[in-house]
């Protein structure tokens, strides 16, 4: 049934949910928009609501091809609840689907392919960081592939977003908010978030296009976290050099050694000649692997809400970008963190650095975007995901560790950092 959004806006049908909330089909005055509805928990937030209207002059500037434009920002009564109110955000439409679910479907895209979307993004990023924009949480689900005329555009979505529900309420120090596998090393260390976050970010999307498996994803978030800071990234079989090259320097730990956008997207584009007609690289499908190991894959979950301990579990945990609510999203999404210290970095929960192997070889580790592996996790890990934020206590806080979490949720519980189990167990 048609609903009423502001005066100026109707929504029809859910296009999609979020962890911030649901994305409909709507109408307008200039025609149908896709219309951005917040949580009902975090549009009653006055704050979050006075700062989506602080940045609407920020956000509806932003346009650029490769950019979701933003066409509204509304704040208005809502007839449900008393005091309630709805925050909207009102953007273009995009027909097609995002990237997460393209690449669920082909599983790895050719390298040309990958290399076009990435530089298409990348030309957005150079626009927004032009303007003092940084995303903060570029991953395939915040790109999107619209089809004009039979052609393909890659847009970028969700600006501001991340920033807006990460904005500390009382002037405290922000925890970590984002998806771990995307989350540049400086973000895991406390640093604030610059442009340089959203190409490492960008870049990390690349590989995962390339590979079907981000470079540092998988077992416990805080492992993920860990070799964000640690590790180097393994080199995938079959990578034209001169790519792998540019992947290298843009997932530098150090901010200052990544490339620019600007001059990401036009190295990409110099690359698409040389790439045109490669195959998909030849890497081993995670999905098989996955599937000899069901029990492994959920019991160390379960396990860890149930014991509170930092046990490696081999799913990502779906954890709500803030607290109250589970997701409304069935998808794995933001986790919302305490800045851990040097000594749990240097410590680190479970999990190795991945070994890749060509296909047929097999391979130790975790199926990081293997669709079946996720769905065989899903019930364990959405049902553990509440109590593993209690049970996680100091290393998942979504409180960050003060009143940060903007009084958007409960107040922080939860086991002090000292129950976490963090050290690799002997
Ligand atoms: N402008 C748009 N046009 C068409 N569909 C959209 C648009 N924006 C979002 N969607 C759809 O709605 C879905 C949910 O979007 P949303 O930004 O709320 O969540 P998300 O990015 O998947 O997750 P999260 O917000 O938790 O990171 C998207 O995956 C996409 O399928």
């Amino acid at each position: 049934m048609a609903r009423n959004i502001g005066s100026h806006y109707t929504v029809h049908r859910v296009l999609g949910r979020g962890s911030a909330g649901t994305v409909w089909l709507g109408d307008g005055p200039d025609g149908p928009v896709a219309i951005k509805l917040l949580r009902e928990d975090l549009a009653a937030d006055r704050d979050l609501a006075e700062r989506f209207a602080h940045e609407r002059h920020a956000l509806l500037g932003l346009e650029h091809p490769n950019i979701v434009g933003v066409r509204d920002l509304i704040i208005a009564d809502s007839g449900d609840t008393p005091d309630g109110q709805e925050v909207a955000l009102v953007m273009d439409l995009v027909r097609g689907p995002d990237l997460r679910r393209h690449l669920e479907r082909e599983r790895r895209l050719a390298p040309r392919e990958a290399v076009a979307i990435t530089a298409a993004v990348a030309n957005g990023l150079a626009v927004a960081h032009a303007a003092g924009i940084v995303h903060r949480d570029v991953k395939p689900e915040n790109i999107l592939l619209d089809t004009p005329e039979g052609g393909r555009v890659a847009l970028l979505t969700d600006f501001g977003v991340a920033k807006l529900i990460d904005e500390p309420r009382h002037g405290g120090k922000g925890g970590v908010v984002g998806t771990p596998d995307y989350l540049a090393p400086e973000i895991v260390e406390g640093l604030p978030p610059r442009a340089a976050v959203d190409i490492y970010a960008l870049v990390t999307v690349l590989y995962e296009l390339l590979a079907g498996f981000t470079p540092f994803g998988g077992g416990h978030p805080g492992a993920v976290l860990r070799r964000q800071v640690t590790e180097k990234a393994a080199e995938l079989p079959g990578i034209p050099r001169e790519l792998w090259e540019l992947i290298q320097q843009c997932l530098a730990k150090a901010p200052a050694s990544r490339l620019r956008a600007a001059e990401l997207a036009s190295r990409l584009r110099e690359l698409l000649p040389s790439l045109e007609g490669l195959p998909p690289l030849d890497i081993g499908d995670p999905e098989e692997d996955a599937a000899p190991e069901p029990v492994e894959a959920e019991e160390p979950i379960a396990a860890l809400a149930a014991a509170g301990g930092g046990g490696g579990g081999a799913g990502r945990v779906a954890v709500p970008l803030v607290r109250g609510t589970a997701p409304d999203s069935e998808r794995e999404t933001h986790t919302r963190m305490r800045v851990p210290d040097a000594e749990e970095l240097a410590g680190g929960a479970h999990g190795t650095a991945r070994t890749i192997r060509t296909a047929g070889e097999r391979r130790a580790g975790s199926a990081r975007n293997a669709a079946a592996a996720r769905r065989r996790r899903r019930l364990a890990v959405t049902a553990a995901a509440l109590v593993c934020a209690a049970a996680l206590g100091g290393w998942l806080l979504f409180s960050g560790g003060d009143s940060s979490d903007g009084g958007l949720g409960e107040p922080a519980g939860g086991p002090p950092r000292a129950d976490v189990q963090l050290s690799q167990p002997a």
